[in-house]
């Protein structure tokens, strides 16, 4: 198994089984997009990814805490500290990185301009880039994303892309989950598809049919359709 890995997981809530047999690794060197509709069990794997709930069968493999980041639904920052406190605390809790990576990461999400705000007072785009810089401070090896796109305008939209881009490229495993996977398209690496708890496709790029932002849509939703028929 890769160092993030899943192997025949399930996962049942009851009577909700929210993953069903799901085997997949999350690989460095990939921007790797995991996709799906509502419901599907994308938030419950990052879940058994992140260690935050334990499955009901199959096996984990996990890197250590130190070298995986996450941005994970919530904001996760100290509301009534600012955006430039947030970050001192956060630098101390990822073990002091280089200042130098701390004032990349603060630019990509354009917070020179908010340093002085109370981060409780952010807009949601802004509350969304603080929390996913505050997730890359411990430079991860393996950065796990749920949903970052949400909230975030075009221009922050295309830094953070080209960003992620080169993050994965530079030998880092990045794991995003998205419902805009045209978004994704020009970017990604891998493509799993999500549905009804199970994985319903898995392609590196190399092996996906076109790669524009349609024929990945195109693929997303045959994906589906094919296991609903
Ligand atoms: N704590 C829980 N208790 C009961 N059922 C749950 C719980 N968490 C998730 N589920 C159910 O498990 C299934 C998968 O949910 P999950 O949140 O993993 O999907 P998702 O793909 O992340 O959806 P979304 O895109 O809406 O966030 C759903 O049917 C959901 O209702």
């Amino acid at each position: 198994m890769s160092d993030l890995a899943v192997e025949r997981v399930s996962k049942d809530y009851g009577t909700v089984l929210a993953l069903d047999d799901v085997s997949l690794s999350v690989d460095p060197g990939e921007l790797h997009c995991l996709a799906g509709p509502n419901g599907s069990g994308k938030s419950t794997l990052f879940r058994v990814f992140l260690g935050l709930t334990s499955p009901t069968s199959g096996e984990v493999a996990r890197p250590p805490s130190g070298q995986l980041g996450t941005s994970f639904q919530e904001p996760a920052f100290y509301p009534s500290l600012t955006v430039g406190e947030n970050i001192e605390v956060f630098r101390g809790l990822a073990g002091n990185p280089d200042l130098e990576w701390v004032r990349r990461v603060v630019r990509v999400f354009n917070l020179p301009k908010v340093l002085e705000r109370q981060a409780g007072d952010l807009s949601g785009g802004y509350s969304k880039q603080l929390d996913l810089a505050l997730g890359l401070l411990n430079e991860p090896e393996y950065l796990l994303l749920d949903e970052p796109l949400t909230d975030l305008d075009d221009v922050t939209t295309e830094s953070l892309l080209s960003f992620l881009e080169s993050y994965a490229d530079a030998g880092n495993a990045v794991l995003v989950s998205s419902h805009r996977i045209a978004e994704f398209a020009a970017t990604l690496d891998r493509l799993t598809v999500m549905d009804g708890g199970r994985v319903v496709y898995d392609e590196r790029r190399e092996a996906i049919d076109g790669v524009g932002p349609k024929q990945i849509e195109r693929v997303y939703r045959r994906a589906i359709a094919e296991r609903r028929d």
